[in-house]
């Protein structure tokens, strides 16, 4: 862990059931390589990226002494989310060594990578190098932009037999439906994907196992698409589908011989999938198994549960490798200045645990104190304004006590800035609010509104529940509190990740307290420099962050406004990210 981490706290634990083929799984790590070692409040993902390490060693060695295999995923979005990998310039100076360091079997690409030309060159340029065997890219291209050549970003799929078992693993590797990549990369959608030659070859091979890997979340459509082509060409091998992108633990059963698991985000979770009853086909050693079993866990990455699975304690579980990799992080993490203090936060501020409105929530907090405060054009500064941002721009809750260089990118990590549209109709401007919060999509061909929220909101499970409406008193404390349910004696649950599944509740390595989650808007507003009787204006500037314009100029024209792209202008310079930064400087001057 890094110098300084909180320590796990000791929780009743499930343990890990090994099978013949068994995975561990990242996903959507956005740079935590550090992992959570300052959040006092939830101790309990407190591991880096060089414990992780140790932890793998220590889980392959296991396998090898049972004579089963285990195989390393990561499905994507590694940047994007921390200062370890935002912080420096260019952005990801230190990221890829470090990430390097773990060997990872199967690996496919997330839309983080691919937002801006600069992830994408690095991804082929660097990601696809640093695991040439490994990486595998089903429906994406990478497009050189000197040359115009569109090739694949990686191999389609690939098939290899595992160390121990012998097994023969088919792997694919997608990427969702993306369409917000950037000019160096074509993402093909997968229902065309599905009628591609190589496609139609590959799930006729009869391996002993499919492996569909991809940056899809398992609500969307996607591996719904690819399991119903893949079934009309081999209806009894069976598949495993590894998820991601929807930053949220959970796992979907296809048929009673796939299922498909996806492990949450930001180093919170590293998921483990067990595989049992494979029938090797063609082979010698054939299995006589007719059944295959299915299991899996979403370990919470800190050092006591990762002792625990292994059977290890503080003096024999750290590697010198895992030392070193952790040695690592925090010489970039010194290098990069990320505990730089910008001012201390006088109290937490909650992305999901408080509800819209309320004090304690993030967003209620940017509306009310944020964007008054920075969103001003010197030369318009006496016009009303509404100011508009999506909600899943903002990543991470904001904890009390000191907000630092790190922290600025864990909330903020985007390079988004300020545009807008001049004197607009206050009964025009004042609906387009209304229009991205409402249900479905504003037009056809503009992405869902959805997409404008919180990865964890955007495609929610069935079994994902609401936090009731009942006043939110001592939020900071829930979790320290003891659970209802559990006997007088006990020690109370820490607060934590709870996780429903179409498995059952039992998914969680480390049972835990549950938290609240209250539904957000896709998008929030600030009314700045607005009349003080209370009287609507005339016309406003209607100021947005660039990233919600696909869905501004549709909800204008809906609204009654005749505007398109070309009335778009800068409404001042600098990103969110640096406004916010600014702002707690000037405002949170306490001691902490
Ligand atoms: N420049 C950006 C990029 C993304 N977002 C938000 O993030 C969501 C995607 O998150 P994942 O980590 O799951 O890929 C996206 O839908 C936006 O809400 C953003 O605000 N600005």
């Amino acid at each position: 862990a890094q110098p300084g981490a909180v320590a796990p706290v000791k929780a009743p634990m499930r343990n890990l059931t090994w099978g013949q083929l068994n995975f561990i799984h990242t996903t959507d790590t956005h740079g935590w390589l550090g992992g959570h070692f300052q959040e006092i409040a939830r101790p309990q993902y407190s591991g880096d990226w060089g414990d992780f390490i140790s932890f793998s060693h220590h889980m392959s060695a296991k396998a090898d002494e049972k004579g089963a295999d285990l195989l390393f995923v990561d499905t994507g979005d590694r940047i994007e989310g921390n200062g370890l990998y935002d912080a420096s310039s260019p952005k990801g100076l230190y990221q890829y060594d470090i990430y390097a360091e773990h060997d990872v079997d199967i690996m496919t690409t997330g839309n983080h990578e691919l937002y801006q030309v600069y992830s994408a060159d690095l991804e082929h340029n660097t990601t696809t190098r640093n695991y040439p065997n490994n990486y595998i890219a089903s429906n994406l291209d990478y497009i050189d932009l000197n040359t115009g050549d569109q090739t694949p970003m990686a191999p389609r799929y690939r098939k290899f037999t595992t160390k121990n078992q012998k097994i023969e693993v088919l792997a694919m590797g997608f990427i969702f439906d993306f369409t917000g990549n950037n000019k160096n990369t074509a993402v093909q959608p997968v229902r065309q994907t599905i009628k591609e030659e190589w496609f139609q070859k590959a799930i006729r091979e009869r391996p002993d196992i499919f492996v569909i890997t991809g940056h899809v979340g398992l609500r969307m459509e996607e591996f719904g698409i690819i399991f119903t082509e893949l079934r009309k060409a081999d209806w009894d091998t069976p598949v495993v589908f590894f998820g991601g992108h929807a930053h949220v633990r959970d796992a979907r059963k296809y048929d009673s011989l796939s299922i498909g698991m996806a492990s949450g985000r930001y180093m919170e979770t590293i998921g483990w999938m067990s595989v049992d009853g494979l029938n090797k086909k063609n082979k010698d050693e054939v299995s006589t198994q007719k059944s295959v079993s299915f299991h899996r866990k979403y370990i919470d990455n800190n050092l006591y549960g990762m002792y625990h699975h292994t059977g290890l304690n503080e003096s024999t579980f750290p590697t010198a490798h895992g030392q070193n990799v952790s040695s690592m992080i925090d010489s970039a993490r010194q290098a990069l200045k990320l505990d730089h203090k910008y001012g201390c936060a006088p109290k937490n501020y909650w992305m999901s645990r408080a509800k819209h409105g309320s004090e304690d929530n993030l967003y209620t907090f940017i509306e009310n104190e944020v964007f008054p405060g920075v969103v001003v054009n010197e030369e318009r500064k006496d016009k009303p304004r509404l100011t508009i941002m999506n909600t899943g721009g903002i990543r991470f809750d904001i904890f009390k006590g000191p907000f630092t260089r790190d922290t600025t990118y864990i909330v903020s990590p985007f390079v988004s800035g300020f545009r807008y549209v001049p004197d607009v109709p206050y009964k025009v401007a004042s609906n387009v609010i209304k229009l991205l919060n409402s249900g479905g999509r504003i037009l056809d061909m503009v992405p869902e509104n959805r997409f404008m929220a919180i990865p964890e909101q955007m495609f929610l499970s069935p079994l994902v529940s609401f936090t009731e409406d009942v006043q939110d008193v001592n939020l900071e404390l829930r979790g320290e509190q003891k659970s209802l349910n559990r006997l007088d004696d006990e020690k109370p649950l820490i607060g934590g990740l709870t996780t429903s599944d179409d498995i059952g509740d039992d998914g969680d390595d480390t049972i835990h307290e549950k938290l609240p989650f209250h539904p957000q808007p896709n998008a929030f507003q600030a009314k700045i420099a607005f009349p003080p009787d209370n009287k609507d204006p005339e016309t406003v500037d209607l100021v947005f962050i660039d990233f919600v314009q696909p869905w501004i100029i549709p909800a204008l024209k809906l609204s009654g406004g005749d505007y398109d792209d070309k009335d778009v202008e800068i409404y001042m310079e600098g990103t969110f990210t640096s406004k916010l930064s600014q702002w707690i400087s000037d405002n949170w001057k306490g001691e902490c």
